[in-house]
């Protein structure tokens, strides 16, 4: 911008155009609307979190697989009215293809499976952590993004598939040092509302979008729900039966509801007996108004929450059965959940839960002259062979600014390349925590 400079050298006469004008736009330094930056201080949280998620992962022989966070739109276009349908990212790229930005990773993970088909065998065990997105108007103020920790089971049909899903999650949230006194999970099964509805001749295919309309029960007016209960075609008669059998808290009940025989009562008592086994029955409570809110759902669904009741479900997930079929593959059993990067920080944050993670360098090393910058990064070299973090100061500076940067970067270890030293080939080593100083011969140095 500097009208002297050399690229404006030989211009010229005339009035030489202000800097203003020579001003490139200036770009927003912020991310888009409803995205986040991670600087470091963020970004090791989240790598703390996500490292959580993996270790639990494979403490339960969870695989890791990934996949684009870009998707065809088709994958995702499902008619129960679902939220996620309404806020789906999608655009027409340059190839006049439909796509969208994924706003879950169940989907894609079926898309995989079908890609593998019979040379998978069964059953399948993955895990993926990917950012999912949704375009909401900005009038909410709500992220647009966020990041999804997943586990499925492909191929068991059995209830230990949703009991073995809920210990990993137990799991997760005891190596945090979160209890069941904070949280807990409502479990219940789609096939409660499947049985409501069959009993008033309900067409099978309404069922997701009935289950859509009820997942927003607390969310809004009891009259708004019936209204579109009653828009999908449901009698008032079965509108009441359907609500009066959601509100069912205890199993005893839900059994002289709908008798003990039937496969519903049945598997919910073996989930809870199987919740005994694994140690966790403390976490877990029936509560028949939990259907969740994507469409695919056919059975034992379930949800974490803070008992506090102050956030958004933490966690959920439940049994698919029917979702690789409607994408053209055979029916395979399937189960999974998905878990937020956000409410788990709101809920960590709030029990003072979240760990001190400060940069931590073992070394800081700089050369007293310019001429020493070789042995230096010699030096530099030696220990981070080892296996030792090193900050080497890659421009001469005073001391005074050494000390300052080893202090910002937590170093451990100061080392000086000085003159005299390096012509008897030592260096110079200050332990910054106890200001303990000291000479070593450079291969004595570890
Ligand atoms: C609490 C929060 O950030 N939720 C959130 C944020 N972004 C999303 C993006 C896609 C789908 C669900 C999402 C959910």
């Amino acid at each position: 911008l500097n009208p002297n400079s050399s690229e404006n050298a030989g211009r010229t006469g005339g009035i030489m155009p202000s800097p203003i004008a020579q001003m490139p736009q200036k770009i927003d330094i912020n991310p888009p609307k409803g995205t986040r930056d991670f600087p470091p201080e963020d970004m090791r949280l989240r790598s703390w979190l996500f490292q959580n998620f993996r270790e639990v992962s494979h403490l339960f022989g969870f695989e890791e697989v990934d996949f684009p966070v870009l998707e065809s739109e088709a994958l995702f276009i499902r008619k129960a009215g679902e939220e996620i349908r309404d806020q789906l990212y999608c655009f027409e790229d340059r190839g006049n293809r439909r796509v969208a930005l994924r706003p879950e990773l169940t989907p894609s993970l079926a898309r995989l499976v079908l890609q593998k088909g019979k040379s998978a065998s069964l059953p399948l065990k993955w895990f993926a952590i990917g950012q999912c997105w949704r375009y909401e108007r900005m009038t909410r103020g709500r992220r647009r993004e966020h990041y999804q920790w997943n586990m499925d089971i492909i191929g068991v049909p059995e209830v230990m598939a949703e009991a073995e899903l809920i210990s990993a999650i137990v799991t997760f949230f005891k190596r945090l040092g979160i209890t069941e006194a904070d949280v807990g999970f409502k479990v219940s099964s789609r096939k409660v509302l499947q049985e409501v509805l069959r009993c008033y001749n309900l067409p099978e295919e309404l069922f997701g979008r009935v289950c859509i309309v009820i997942d927003k029960l607390e969310k809004i007016p009891l009259d708004e729900i019936k209204k579109e209960l009653k828009s999908i075609g449901m009698s008032d008669e079965a509108i009441e039966e359907l609500l009066e059998v959601l509100s069912i808290k205890s199993l005893t009940k839900l059994e002289e509801k709908l008798g003990t025989s039937g496969q519903v009562v049945c598997e919910l008592k073996q989930l809870f007996a199987l919740a005994e086994k694994f140690g966790y029955s403390k976490w877990i409570q029936f509560d028949a108004s939990i259907v969740r809110g994507l469409a695919y759902y056919t059975g034992i669904v379930f949800e974490g929450f803070d008992r506090k009741g102050k956030l958004r479900a933490i966690c959920g997930g439940g049994r698919y059965d029917r979702l690789l079929s409607t994408f053209g593959g055979d029916d395979v059993p399937a189960c999974g959940f998905g878990f937020g990067d956000a409410v788990i920080m709101e809920l960590l944050k709030e029990k003072s839960l979240l760990p001190e993670l400060g940069l931590e360098v073992n070394n800081i090393i700089c050369s007293l002259d310019p001429e020493l910058q070789g042995a230096a990064a010699l030096v530099a070299s030696t220990l981070r062979g080892k296996g030792q973090s090193v900050d080497l100061v890659l421009e001469s500076k005073p001391m005074k600014w050494v000390f300052k940067r080893a202090a910002r970067i937590n170093a451990q270890r100061l080392i000086l390349i000085g003159k005299s030293e390096w012509e008897r080939s030592t260096v110079a080593v200050k332990i910054l925590s106890t200001g303990e100083q000291y000479e070593v011969k450079l291969d004595e140095l570890d």
